[in-house]
């Protein structure tokens, strides 16, 4: 890069003198326009028309910005402008109501149906405060926001980047499944950084000089869930970490109420701003909900006819575990419903979990099977049906999942299959307020396509898939059995024998957390007491696992036994060995495992010293004390470097020693050969000489070669007609005979030639 010439100079200087006095007017125009706080401007009366924007006091509230509808009546740049006005003119409620308090600097705790504008919300103030203060990549963190999953925060970075656009901020995204080295390596050059919880922590505990320190802004999308006991710990730690003067803004569209949780990011006399709190559902207008009974056993006969009967359509799949999704996705895709079938689950990788999104976001017609990673904020355009067929958790999975549809301005329609032992839920989403506008609907059974019996058959062709429908029934009735509420979720009450044939399982797997064989009962449950607390499949939360090695103190057995579980139980991709390794028994058709691998207990030894790391390996066994050269890195075990080095630097020594041995080796036994031939040559030309006793080189037996072949193309270039074999002879008799006699035989041969 040479020298900027002048009048880049010029240019850059002007750019810079025109971005102060934009500054200074946004700085004046802000401050003299505050809205009074507690004030929306939805709530006063649009003004007469003749009336100047904003400009007129409310009876009881004031709001300058009571009659302004487009991004381009609020005080943001003309950069911010710029990139909202490729997609977006006029402002959503949510935003009308929001943007106002949050761009004069204020705490926002915001919440509005889904699909309604949210992200636009905060997107805006993060970038305006930082352009107003120009901050710049050696003023470091300026903003984060978090989300709780990693497919959310990459779609809020999209989001950025398109707002963002002719901004000079640095924006960078911090989730699980990414190369963490290269993120330490940049992470103290982003001014805003977009991550989730667990990431972002690691990072603050990891990366050195990462410095969070003069932090101005600070997001919760999703708020409640952020808040909720899923990411306690983590959240806690990152929220020690900020500082306490800052601007904080939640939004989600089930908003917390629990004052701890407020309290616990301290926001400082936050303007609560619920735009359809007076609405009449708490669902989008344009969405129509459908419930339905449907036994369990007969939930995928239903899933697969109502997807025959929708082939044109958009359809989200909601199940419980991440082997469901899997085990519906893989059977369904053999049996070839006649719509394009895709999956998205918290254990796939980050890549394949950004191309289905991408595939699914840009699919006219396609179904896409998740799990409640799926279930809150993501924005796929024009989603024709959701389809719920496991029951959600609470009532604020099922507004969010139904969410899905019915986005912004658009229609949309949803349909829940609840089993009988499931419909005090539909009691308890109805009961709610502001409602939920379910109608109840009876299954057409006439038109029900049984699809359990293809199912067997596709299990029989594919025996690798028997061990993904068996952690199907397993994981499903897992959660089922860890579920708090008891009046909705209970496992007892379900057909197990049935539900397991309508997977195609020729046999009822046997669960360990229901004692079977029990007093109680054939399916009594019992409290199995080696399952720990958090003991599901589950994959609500899409925590990045740390689970992958062990590292515990052994006087914490109580822990270890329930991460153990938890691990059992957990995305299995990890811990247990692949679909293809595992062995199935002889006889496949019939019969199937009941567990695939059998763990090892732990075996905590109490006469170690307090505090002494046990390390475990992938399948949980107690590594022994040497395996410590072991590190942790991004999940996988992997030896240490300088160990590794040092083996394989053994091993190029040793096979150069093995190398020079088969040298030797090998030009002795050239040797053997080569005296060999001598003492054949040496027989053939009858020259007596004891071959063993000379001393012979390969030069030696080169001119005995080549003479024996310029002979032989002597006798050949002079004119005999036999054949090869007959010229060879003749150097061989010519060996064997002297001189004298040669001379003989050539003058007989000259003689005869001239008669
Ligand atoms: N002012 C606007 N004009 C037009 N479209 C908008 C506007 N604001 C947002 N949208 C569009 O509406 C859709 C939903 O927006 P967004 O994802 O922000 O909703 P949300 O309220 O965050 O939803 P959820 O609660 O599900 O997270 C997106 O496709 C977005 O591009």
């Amino acid at each position: 890069m040479g020298r900027p010439k002048p009048r880049q100079v010029s240019s850059r200087k002007q750019r810079r003198l025109h971005e102060t006095e934009e500054i200074k007017l946004l700085d004046e125009w802000i401050h003299a326009m505050k809205p009074s706080s507690g004030t929306s401007p939805l709530a006063v009366p649009p003004p007469p028309p003749s009336a100047p924007v904003g400009c007129l006091p409310g009876g009881e509230g004031f709001s300058p910005y009571n009659g302004c509808k487009l991004f381009s009546q609020l005080p943001i740049s003309q950069k911010t402008k710029d990139g909202l006005k490729v997609k977006y003119k006029e402002m959503s409620d949510i935003q009308r109501a929001s943007l106002p308090h949050s761009l004069c600097g204020r705490d926002i705790l915001g919440a509005a149906k889904t699909g309604s504008g949210k992200t636009l919300a905060f997107i805006i103030p993060v970038i305006e405060k930082l352009y107003r203060l120009r901050w710049g990549p050696e003023d470091g963190v300026g903003a984060i926001v978090i989300s709780p999953t990693k497919d959310l925060a990459v779609q809020l970075f999209e989001e950025l980047k398109r707002v963002g656009k002719y901004h000079t901020l640095s924006a960078g995204i911090l989730v699980g499944g990414r190369d963490v080295k290269s993120e330490k390596e940049r992470v103290n050059s982003l001014n805003i950084i977009i991550c989730t919880p667990g990431r972002l922590l690691q990072h603050m505990n990891e990366t050195p000089n990462f410095d969070c320190s003069q932090l101005q802004i600070l997001v919760l999308d999703e708020a409640d869930r952020i808040l909720d006991h899923g990411f306690r710990a983590e959240v806690d730690a990152i929220l020690g970490e900020l500082p306490r003067v800052r601007q904080t803004l939640l939004f989600s569209a089930t908003q917390t109420k629990s004052v701890k949780d407020l309290a616990r990011v301290s926001l400082s006399n936050p303007e609560y701003i619920s735009v359809h709190a007076e609405a009449v559902t708490a669902t989008p207008e344009r969405l129509k909900q459908l419930a339905m009974v449907v036994p369990l056993d007969q939930k995928l006969d239903m899933l697969w006819s109502f997807i025959r009967k929708h082939i044109k359509s958009k359809i989200l799949v909601f199940l419980t575990t991440c082997k469901q999704v899997k085990f519906v996705f893989e059977t369904f895709s053999k049996l070839r419903p006649g719509v394009p079938l895709k999956h998205l689950h918290g254990g796939m990788s980050q890549t394949r979990r950004i191309l289905t999104c991408m595939m699914f976001a840009e699919a006219q017609a396609s179904v896409l099977f998740c799990t409640d990673v799926a279930s809150r904020g993501l924005d796929f355009p024009s989603v024709d049906w959701v389809v719920q067929v496991d029951c959600p958790e609470d009532i604020e999975t099922y507004i969010h999942r139904v969410g899905r549809t019915a986005r912004f301005t658009n229609e949309g329609r949803s349909i829940l299959f609840l089993s009988p032992s499931e419909m005090k839920m539909l009691e308890k989403l109805q009961g709610t307020e502001p409602k939920i506008p379910i109608k109840s609907i009876k299954p057409n059974n006439d038109k029900l396509e049984q699809v359990s019996h293809r199912l067997a058959s596709v299990l029989v062709q594919y025996p690798d898939m028997q061990h993904t429908a068996k952690r199907a029934f397993v994981t499903y009735l897992k959660s089922i059995k860890t579920k708090k509420d008891k009046e909705v979720f209970d496992v007892t009450k379900l057909p197990l024998e049935d539900y397991a044939k309508s997977l195609g399982l020729p046999v009822t797997p046997k669960l360990r957390f229901l004692n079977q064989n029990g007093k109680k009962g054939p399916f009594s449950v019992s409290v199995d007491d080696d399952m720990g607390e958090d003991d599901n499949d589950h994959d609500s939360s899409d925590r990045e696992s740390e689970d992958d090695v062990l590292v515990a103190k052994e006087s914490d057995s109580t822990k270890i036994k329930q991460k153990v579980n938890l691990l059992e139980d957990f995305e299995d991709d990890i811990l247990v060995p692949k679909e293809s390794e595992r062995k199935l028994p002889e006889n496949k058709d019939t019969e199937l495992p009941t567990r695939i691998t059998t763990k090892k207990k732990l075996k905590i030894n109490p006469l170690r010293p307090a505090g002494t790391r046990v390390k475990f390996d992938d399948d949980l066994n107690v590594l022994p004390p040497l395996a410590t050269i072991a590190e942790i890195d991004t999940g996988e075990t992997v030896l240490d470097r300088s160990k590794v080095a040092e083996r394989y630097m053994k091993l190029r020594e040793e096979m150069k020693e093995q190398d020079k041995e088969d040298k030797i080796l090998q030009r002795q036994m050239r040797r053997e050969k080569r005296k060999k031939q001598k003492m054949k040559l040496k027989k053939w030309r009858g020259d007596g000489e004891d071959a063993v006793g000379s001393d012979e080189d390969q030069s030696d037996v080169d001119d005995a070669e080549k003479a024996a072949s310029k002979r032989s193309k002597i006798y050949f270039n002079n004119g005999s007609d036999d054949d090869g074999e007959k010229a060879k002879k003749n150097v061989l008799d010519a060996d064997r005979i002297n001189l004298a006699e040669q001379e003989a035989l050539a003058l007989k041969l000259l003689s005869s030639m001239h008669s």
